[in-house]
């Protein structure tokens, strides 16, 4: 479980998030959506320790994160799997190098439990065998398995993903979509996406956060999200034309 208590970030004279709180279950997907610039990207980068909020608190299975040391947040660090925009894989690397890369940094296993452990997760994402390719050899879609791969590599307890679908067609998306729902059900994972894909948010959203202006206007399930009178989640949702006709029929 991750808790986020009262969040805020400034840049400068711009103050981007302004008091976020929320809850993050094992198990489950959580999906932050919003509009450009609405501090999505800015909240995840809070939570993983990649920005430092001006106020506020994290905490990890009740771990006050926020307030840890950089040696005292190795554990939780270790207990992180990230898949950021781009897939962010080592271009000068194979797919088993880059899959190996946290093990090598972060554990002492042996070369040949590496190998079966590397082995095992690309499997899980139905890409066994392709462990000397490189990814310059592979499609978008490939990569973001790879990046996935590579994100559980480590059997993380907390996993963040930001756009995952960014760059792939709607077939590959709901592939990726897929992937993420199951491993977060599999391994009792607690997940957040950020995420524009409306796609993923009625496909695997148990608990979307909606931002508008660096707060959180809105939260629920995509089960109730159609269901919502808040114009600006509305505006958001239906958008487009398809979703309005989906929405009709509803
Ligand atoms: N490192 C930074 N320094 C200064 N300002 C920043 C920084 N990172 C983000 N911002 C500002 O914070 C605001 C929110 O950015 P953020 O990337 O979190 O939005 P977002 O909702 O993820 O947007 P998008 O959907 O377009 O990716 C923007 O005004 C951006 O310019």
């Amino acid at each position: 479980m991750i808790e986020i208590k009262d969040i805020y970030k400034t840049f400068g004279e711009n103050e981007v998030l302004k008091g976020i709180s929320a809850k993050f279950e094992p198990g489950k997907n959580h999906l932050i959506i919003g509009g450009s610039g609405s501090g999505k990207t800015t909240l995840l980068k809070c939570i993983v320790g990649l920005h430092e909020p001006t106020k506020g608190q994290v905490l990890f299975s009740g771990e006050n994160f926020t307030e840890m040391s950089f040696e005292q947040r190795v554990p939780i660090r270790t207990a992180i799997g990230m898949l950021f925009q781009n897939s962010a894989l080592f271009d000068s690397m194979t797919v088993e190098e880059n899959i190996i890369f946290p093990l090598n940094l972060f554990t002492d296993q042996s070369r040949s439990e590496k190998l079966d452990r590397a082995n095992f997760c690309l499997e899980r994402v139905n890409l066994k065998g392709k462990n000397h390719l490189y990814p310059s050899e592979l499609s978008g879609g490939m990569k973001k398995r790879v990046g996935i791969a590579r994100a559980i590599s480590m059997e993380p307890k907390y996993l963040f993903v930001d756009e995952p679908n960014s760059g792939l067609d709607p077939q590959t998306s709901i592939l990726i979509d897929e992937l993420i729902n199951e491993i977060t059900q599999e391994y009792k994972i607690t997940t957040v996406v950020v995420t524009h894909d409306m796609n993923s948010v009625m496909g695997i959203g148990d608990h979307i956060i909606f931002l508008n202006q660096g707060q959180k206007w809105w939260e629920g399930s995509n089960k109730d999200i159609a269901h919502s009178d808040i114009k600006e989640l509305n505006d958001f949702v239906f958008a487009s034309k398809f979703m309005q006709a989906a929405k009709a029929k509803l």
